[in-house]
């Protein structure tokens, strides 16, 4: 079914640097959430934290009533386990075929026969589509294969919780697609929470049911698609829609001589918000919510075009 983050307040400095103060959001049980921000804003730092990796200065990160920045270490190991990641580069072993890679959890983390393992690794490798590379090693496949994997790996321990650090950072577009209708199919299958740190506009655009974004040091909005993507908040507008018009400048904020020179330049409207990207099975997924839903409950007006299904083609859908 998927357990709930609530993060409350969270601060994290490394010494005299802030990377973000007071975040605050729940990621729904069993619900995508993508979270963005410009680069160095502190995303990888954050699903670090998430999994106890890293201690907040401040703040709770409440999973299934443990606060895990301050549990015990021993109730920190069983929280973990209702974690899967899959980490930027796949992390695989070099030197084991993907079978024993996939197979690494189960026996570390369990009693389980090499019988029972094996028809977990078969069903997790037929979930992620790599039944028959599984005497592959990692360096002798692609980069999408290798994310698959790592996912597969990610996922035996049957975890409650998935975290996605940039799953689409080496990825062609057609990759990134093939990999975004296999994170929404799992999430159909599987019903746990995801939580997906990434860049790619389209992704965040098309896959989640929430977006979160990080800017200069703070949590600048979080809240379901809809919302942040007919959201007119100039740092939101200007990061979900790729444009260079607005706060966010080349290294970090804009200054005032910057952010004065364009305050006449005329914004463009808002594109249409493409529809959700559905299981491929066509089957809702249990947090799906119908298009335009949440616009129409909070009154307010898409932009024009938006939820056609033309849109969802144009967006690579
Ligand atoms: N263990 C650490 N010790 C000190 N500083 C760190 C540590 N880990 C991360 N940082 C700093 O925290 C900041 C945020 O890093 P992080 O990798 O989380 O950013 P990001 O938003 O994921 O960036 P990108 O999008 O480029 O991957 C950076 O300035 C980084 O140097």
């Amino acid at each position: 079914m998927g357990v709930e983050i609530k993060v409350e307040h969270l601060t994290k400095s490394f010494g005299k640097q802030l990377i973000w103060g007071d975040v605050t959001l729940t990621v729904p049980a069993g619900e995508i959430c993508v979270m963005l921000g410009p680069s160095g804003t502190g995303k990888s730092v954050f699903l670090k934290t998430l999994i106890g990796l890293l201690k907040p200065d401040e703040g709770s990160i409440v999973i299934e009533g443990t606060d895990i920045a301050t549990c015990s270490e021993r109730d920190l190991y069983e929280i973990r386990k209702l974690f899967g990641v899959l980490f930027q580069d796949g992390a695989m072993f070099g030197s084991m075929n993907l079978y024993d890679n996939v197979a690494f959890p189960l026996r570390e983390h369990t009693k389980k026969s090499e019988s029972e393992i094996r028809d977990i690794v078969m069903e997790k490798m037929d979930l992620v589509g790599l039944i028959g590379a599984e005497d592959k090693l990692p360096g002798e496949i692609s980069g999408g294969m290798r994310k698959r994997a790592g996912l597969a790996r990610a996922l035996v321990l049957d975890p409650e919780i998935v975290l996605f650090d940039e799953p689409d950072s080496g990825l062609d577009p057609v990759r990134t697609a093939f990999l975004n209708q296999l994170i929404v199919d799992l999430n159909a299958q599987i019903d746990a929470t995801f939580l997906i740190v990434t860049h790619d506009i389209n992704t965040a655009r098309t896959v989640p049911d929430n977006i979160g974004l990080l800017y200069h040091r703070h949590l600048a909005m979080f809240g379901p698609r809809e919302m942040l993507l007919s959201s007119e908040e100039p740092v939101v507008r200007q990061f979900l829609n790729a444009q260079r018009v607005g706060p966010i400048g080349m290294s970090e904020e804009k200054d005032a001589d910057e952010l004065e020179a364009e305050k006449d330049q005329e914004l463009p409207p808002l594109p249409p918000i493409p529809l959700q990207l559905e299981p491929s099975n066509g089957i809702a997924r249990r947090s799906q919510r119908p298009p335009g839903d949440w616009c129409r409950q909070n009154g307010v007006t898409p932009p024009p075009g938006s939820f056609e299904p033309n849109m969802a083609m144009a967006t690579g859908v």
